[in-house]
């Protein structure tokens, strides 16, 4: 497998069998695979091991945001199925955060990454303020993506117009997960805050996660062989 492939494939389906129909045409030396709600609610850990088995690494999208004792109990059962990466929401506060760190340190450097969800990315400026946050979105993201540092979390997924500052003030090492990628050709959908994959990679951006732009092309690995020939060497 490639040391370290940057994008990640979201398999957004109802179940199984057409995910596993997607992730056979598919090589896992170009891509990392993320399991999310549907999926998972459907499929749970036996889907998650097939993906492995088929020798991807998977990121377990659940974003869980809940009290300190369920939330670091439910990342500790993601360690427990051997994920690459699993994800929480940073407005679950600091104390939850920490919790699901120190959490993690009992399972060495096996540990998946832990991620925090600053702001998503279908969110914009609108969307906050019906929520009662009155800052911008760049904003709310900075501030979370600060709390997120300081709980010692490996990085936060955000937009990856969020990327240039998030690294100026964080570093190389906090990593940038960014969804909303789409290349020229692709529809907009339900995202706000969005970006090819070449200019999130040069925004700063560590790893894309692309679904539909992929899971829904006439033929998916070209679409994938298409956006990785598009990151080469970036
Ligand atoms: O955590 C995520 O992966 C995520 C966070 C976010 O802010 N926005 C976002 O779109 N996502 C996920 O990224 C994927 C994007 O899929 P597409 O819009 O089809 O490329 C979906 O699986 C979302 O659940």
């Amino acid at each position: 497998m490639q040391k370290d492939p940057k994008i990640i494939v979201a398999l957004d389906f109802p179940s199984e069998e057409p995910a596993l129909a997607l992730v056979d045409s598919l090589n896992p030396e170009l891509c990392r695979l993320k399991v999310g709600k549907e999926l998972f609610t459907r499929s749970g850990p036996a889907l998650v091991k097939s993906l492995q088995a088929r020798g991807f690494e998977v990121f377990l999208d659940l974003k869980f945001h809940d009290i300190p004792n369920t939330t670091s109990a439910a990342v500790a059962a993601a360690a427990d199925l051997g994920v690459w990466m699993v994800n929480v929401h940073a407005s679950g506060g600091a104390r939850m955060m920490e919790a699901c760190r120190t959490r993690l340190e009992s399972f060495g450097a096996d540990r998946p990454l832990l991620i925090a969800v600053t702001v998503l990315t279908s969110m914009g400026d609108d969307d906050l303020r019906g929520i009662g946050i009155d800052v911008s979105p760049a904003e709310q993201v900075s501030r979370l993506a600060a709390l997120t540092a300081d709980c010692g979390l490996d990085g936060v997924v955000c937009s990856a117009q969020e990327a240039p500052k998030l690294k100026a003030e964080h570093g190389s090492g906090f990593r940038l997960v960014t969804p909303g990628i789409r290349p020229l050709t692709a529809d907009k959908g339900d995202q706000q805050r969005i970006m090819t994959p070449a200019d999130a990679l040069r925004a700063g951006s560590d790893y894309l996660v692309i679904g539909r732009p992929v899971t829904q092309a006439a033929d998916p690995l070209a679409a994938l062989e298409a956006i990785h020939a598009e990151v080469a060497g970036l």
